[in-house]
């Protein structure tokens, strides 16, 4: 079949999107913080009752408290409820459809029980990850992760081979492809999960395979969908696909954004931007870095420049090979790089823990993706800081929309900025409990 599913969904979207800009809402009070925070601390993970296996896996990877949507959301999704679920960037919310999942799986039966959906291959492998460092010790568990630009071969064999995996994680082109094409046996699915399911289904192309997949899945089953933003608009889509959710959503939008994460803007000239990139990445104190830019062409460029001028720098696009999309991620993830250029394709969900500075060297299209972008710098509660290149009318009214809709201050970046306010980590759980009272659960 033509492989309509190598389009790169996030580069450069065909489609206008269906949820317009919600209004920005009342800003929450420290107060309204404070009064949670002793709530989160009673409870632990041992509390969800949770297999041994996963408990012990939960402790081997450092979690010691569940954050305050692992809170909210797993005692219910782990029950099988439908789960429609808003939480802020980097606030754990693969943990609850990874853990609600393998806490209901039964591996005896040598059927695919759950398909985890997400827009971008590099996520797709990112959750695959997190499925193996969750299920590692539960040795039966069999994973496997599909999308477009690798062989389509290897994976038709794979899901009509005797050991069928029990959960597949992919991108809905390529998954529906082989749907299609009927490698997929669709028929024994029990739980249904979209990652960033606001992009999902906001483009039309996207929806399309995804509504097709869903149609060959059981009528009973679990369905789960999460992300940083749901418009009100995009609910109403979600909601058609489930029964009776479980909603956990910040009601007060202006609470998405994050509390370590300094924003700032600088005013320039179009052509002064590589000259100030310089000068900041030689003065600022990173970690990691990662520079979003708007198109493809301008990565390729940026990156070569950047690295004539000595930078141990990397891109990320989707004018790559899947092959070397996959490796680049993996060096950079494991630090072997330190900065990245990156397209819009890196803009959500990727987690790397390191990375301390967002980059818009080009302001982002809209709010939302403003907000899934910088939301790749103060992870977890980390401390981070965001600059944002401001050169045009255009990209003035991006600012302005940011700011009105997450009610946030995004102030001139000043001459001099203190380090400690961007480097220095806060401890993993502190930092996210202090944070607690931004999601609200809501039974329908
Ligand atoms: N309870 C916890 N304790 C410590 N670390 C955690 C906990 N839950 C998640 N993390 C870590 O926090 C980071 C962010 O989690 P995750 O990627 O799931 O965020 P997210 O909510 O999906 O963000 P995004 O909206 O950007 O996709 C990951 O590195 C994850 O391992």
């Amino acid at each position: 079949m033509a492989d309509h599913e190598l389009a790169d969904y996030e580069d450069e979207p065909e489609y206008p999107t269906v949820a317009g800009a919600g209004a920005g809402a009342v800003a929450g009070t420290e107060e309204g913080d404070k009064k949670n925070y002793a709530g989160i601390h009673s409870s632990g993970f041992r509390d969800f009752l949770l297999k041994q296996e996963l408990l012990r896996a939960i402790s081997d990877l450092g979690f010691e408290h569940p954050s305050e949507v692992q809170q909210e959301c797993i005692p219910q999704a782990i029950l099988g409820m439908d789960v429609l679920c808003q939480a802020k960037s980097g606030h754990g919310k693969t943990a609850v459809f990874v853990l609600a999942t393998l806490q209901q799986l039964d591996t005896s039966e040598n059927k695919v029980s759950v398909i985890v959906l997400c827009h971008t291959r590099e996520l797709a492998f990112q959750i695959k990850n997190e499925y193996s460092r969750f299920a590692r010790y539960m040795p039966d568990v069999r994973t496997a992760v599909f999308y477009g630009g690798t062989p389509v071969q290897k994976d038709q064999e794979l899901l009509k081979s005797a050991e069928v995996p029990h959960i597949i994680v992919a991108t809905p082109g390529r998954l529906n492809a082989l749907a299609r094409d009927k490698s997929l046996n669709a028929s024994g699915v029990k739980h249904f999960v979209l990652d960033e399911c606001d992009k999902m289904l906001e483009q039309l192309d996207m929806r399309r395979d995804v509504q097709e997949i869903f149609r060959i899945t059981p009528h009973s089953k679990q369905v789960m969908m999460f992300s940083a933003t749901l418009s009100k608009e995009i609910r109403v889509t979600c909601k058609k696909f489930m029964n009776n959710p479980l909603e956990i959503f910040i009601d007060d939008e202006s609470k998405l954004t994050l509390h370590g994460l300094q924003q700032h803007f600088l005013r320039l000239e179009e052509t002064q931007k590589n000259r100030k990139l310089n000068d900041l990445l030689d003065t600022l104190d990173f970690n990691q870095v990662v520079i979003f830019v708007k198109s493809v062409g301008r990565a390729v460029e940026l990156d070569k420049l950047l690295r004539e001028c000595g930078f141990p720098c990397i891109t990320v696009h989707s004018g790559l090979s899947q092959e070397e999309r996959i490796s680049r991620y993996k060096e950079f993830k494991n630090f072997e790089k330190r900065i990245l250029v990156a397209t819009d394709i890196f803009g959500r969900g990727i987690d790397v823990e390191r990375v301390n500075i967002v980059i818009n060297y080009d302001t982002p299209a809209d709010a939302d993706s403003y907000l899934h972008r910088v939301g790749r710098a103060g992870r977890f509660g980390t401390k981070g800081l965001a600059l944002t290149f401001v050169s045009s009318q255009a990209d003035l009214d991006v600012l302005e929309k940011i700011q009105s809709r997450f009610e946030v201050a995004i102030t001139e970046m000043p001459a001099e900025l203190d380090k400690t306010t961007y480097t220095r980590e806060a401890g993993w759980s502190d930092a996210i409990l202090l944070q607690v009272g931004d999601v609200s659960g809501v039974y329908q």
